[in-house]
């Protein structure tokens, strides 16, 4: 039997560090959502108990390095099974881009493997599980939109921002997400952004409001390293974006957008000098 599971990609509308934990993680107060842009995963059982990985995209480790192979590696300890699984991951969220690709194919593993063999495990199981493997799993397991905090584990369902046009543009640039974070100093913070703010324009699903309200203290840190991700949040906003920002710890930048006809215009003005560039709708 062969199943299949969507790893949509996420953003982070807001992204705001509270401290630095004695673990090393940050505290966190995100808010989170999906969008349509997604790898797809295609899981069979293997006659013997081993875990194969493959995939098109030349560019990830297929090993136990591979957040899959984790997540199945964990799935089948935990649970003792002693059964293997062949995962074949057909990649289309760009690597190492704030976009949590790599999670959410480990939280779709999850998902897969719960089903493929049958094991009943609920989904606040699967987010303990996921939390194992990485601070964005559980809300990947998840999905829809929430708010998220502790070191981004602990969510809390909110209702789905009205649909919009996002854009989505990813610099040539590979960010290291735990070189961000060690590099955030929080006492330099000049300023917050508003969860509850975002939160209230959420419930009231003002577009023009959370677009008012978009924050990512990262931006401090990635802007600073990498001015290109500076440029490309200009360029966007330049082109007419209703809102724009960065997604985790970048470097994409994503730009909300109400209007279809404006879309094309910042599609066209970012490919110009910038490969990578996605038109995706809000997963609502
Ligand atoms: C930037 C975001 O993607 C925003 O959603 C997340 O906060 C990071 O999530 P992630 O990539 O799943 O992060 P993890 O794999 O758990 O951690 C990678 C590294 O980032 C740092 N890290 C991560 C999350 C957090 N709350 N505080 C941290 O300081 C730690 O140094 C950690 O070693
Ligand atoms: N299934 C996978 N897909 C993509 N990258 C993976 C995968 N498994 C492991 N990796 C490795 O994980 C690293 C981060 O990739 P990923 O695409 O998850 O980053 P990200 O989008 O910045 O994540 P986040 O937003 O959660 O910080 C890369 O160096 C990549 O080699």
């Amino acid at each position: 039997m062969k199943i299949y599971e969507k790893a949509p990609a996420k953003i982070n509308l807001l992204l705001d560090v509270l401290r630095k934990r004695e673990d090393g993680f940050h505290e966190v107060e995100m808010i989170m959502t999906m969008v349509d842009l997604a790898d797809r995963l295609e899981m069979e059982e293997l006659p013997r108990d081993s875990i194969m990985i493959s995939s098109q995209a030349g560019y990830i480790p297929l090993d136990e390095k591979n957040l899959a192979f984790q997540a199945a590696k964990l799935i089948k300890d935990r649970y003792d099974v002693h059964k293997g699984v062949y995962i074949h991951l057909d990649k289309k969220i760009p690597v190492a881009a704030g976009l949590a690709g790599g999670s959410s194919d480990a939280a779709a593993t999850l998902r897969g493997l719960n089903r493929l063999w049958g094991l009943g495990i609920s989904e606040a199981e699967l987010c303990e599980l996921g939390a194992e493997l990485g601070s964005d799993v559980p809300f990947c397991v998840t999905g829809g939109t929430a708010i998220a905090t502790g070191r981004g584990e602990k969510l809390e369902r909110i209702h789905n921002p009205p649909q919009c046009w996002v854009v989505l543009a990813k610099p040539p640039i590979n960010v290291s997400t735990a070189d961000v974070y060690g590099k955030f100093r929080v006492n330099e913070l000049k300023q917050h952004p508003s969860k509850a703010n975002m939160v209230n324009a959420i419930s009231r699903g003002s577009f023009t409001d959370i677009c008012n309200n978009l924050g990512n203290v990262l931006e401090t840190v990635t802007l600073q390293l990498y001015p290109e991700v500076r440029q490309l949040k200009e360029s966007m906003e330049r082109l007419g974006a209703d809102g724009v920002l960065m997604s985790g710890s970048g470097p994409t930048v994503f730009g909300l957008v109400s209007k279809e006809a404006k879309v094309s215009r910042i599609y066209n003005g970012l490919r110009g000098y910038c490969k990578e560039v996605y038109v995706v709708r809000m997963l609502t």
